[in-house]
């Protein structure tokens, strides 16, 4: 008698996009999933700035085996659980504490938290924060399926579509070229009133450890965009900042582009560039 075939499974046709991460996972392999998602995105749109249409495909095709976007998210939130490193916010939560909470009765501070994979963060819990959310690829109803850069510019002058607070946390070094990078700090200032500041979480090495970038030259590049750091916090893993923006200050359009300001063999090719 010939053998039976084994009856495959379901979970054998579902896409590579369902495949699940467990939180279980060491974080080696957080690590790898998340780095080779990054790695995969530049180079996908390298080849699309090159008009290279087929590499482009093929690599779009591999970000999908890999899991895409929503392996990617599962990783990070796995890394924000208090065993690999925390929940970033808290220290959000903890500089605008320092710097006085408003009273009962002046209201909340308005927060945009772009790239947001959990609702129940240090934000959320606070109290101090009025929170709209937004992300690429929503996982919850109280996040919004947008692209910041495709939202919609608040009108007039007044307070109206803007937030006291908008949160960029590990969500530029997800913009996979320095071009667009740029483009998305510059983009935050539209956004920003009346107690303007920008939180902006990077990991260490996009900072401590570049060619292209350094302290200097960030602060370099935020203070062109009128921006003026009032907190700073480096770990072994993020850099954490808060940044006013100087309503007063008329801020001038410098280039910033891409040049290496720290050589070395072992240093990783992370930009920010403004054009
Ligand atoms: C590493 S996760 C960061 C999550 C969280 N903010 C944190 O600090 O752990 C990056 C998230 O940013 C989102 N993202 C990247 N670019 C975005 C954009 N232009 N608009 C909205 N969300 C974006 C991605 O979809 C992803 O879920």
């Amino acid at each position: 008698m010939p053998p039976t075939k084994r009856k495959k499974s379901l979970a054998s046709g579902r896409p590579p996009t369902a495949r699940p991460v467990s939180s279980s996972l060491p974080s080696k392999v957080t690590r790898r999933i998340i780095r080779t998602h990054h790695t995969l995105q530049k180079a996908h749109a390298a080849a699309l700035s090159a008009g290279d249409t087929a590499t482009a495909s093929t690599l779009a095709a591999q970000i999908v085996a890999q899991g895409g976007l929503p392996a990617y998210q599962r990783a990070s939130t796995v890394g924000q659980t208090a065993s690999r490193g925390g929940d970033s916010s808290r220290v959000l939560v903890q500089w605008v504490g320092d710097m006085g909470v408003k009273k009962e009765g002046e209201g909340k501070y308005r927060l945009l938290e772009v790239g947001c994979l959990a609702v129940d963060n240090a934000c959320a819990r606070s109290g101090v924060f009025e929170v709209e959310r937004i992300d690429l690829r929503s996982q919850h109803p109280l996040i919004k399926e947008e692209d910041f850069m495709e939202r919609p510019l608040p009108r007039g002058e007044g307070g109206e579509g803007r937030f006291h607070v908008v949160s960029l946390s590990l969500v530029v070094n997800y913009v996979p070229e320095g071009g667009g990078r740029g483009e998305m700090l510059r983009r935050v200032r539209e956004f920003l009133n009346p107690f303007p500041a920008l939180f902006l979480v990077l990991p260490a090495p996009c900072v401590t450890n570049s060619r292209y970038l350094d302290q200097e030259r960030l602060e370099g590049i935020m203070n062109s965009l009128g921006f003026v750091k009032i907190r700073e916090k480096v770990s072994a893993k993020l850099v954490y900042y808060l940044w006013r923006l100087d309503g007063t200050a008329d801020p001038k359009p410098i280039a910033f582009p891409k040049v290496e300001v720290n050589p070395g063999k072992k240093r990783n090719n992370f930009a920010i560039v403004l054009r």
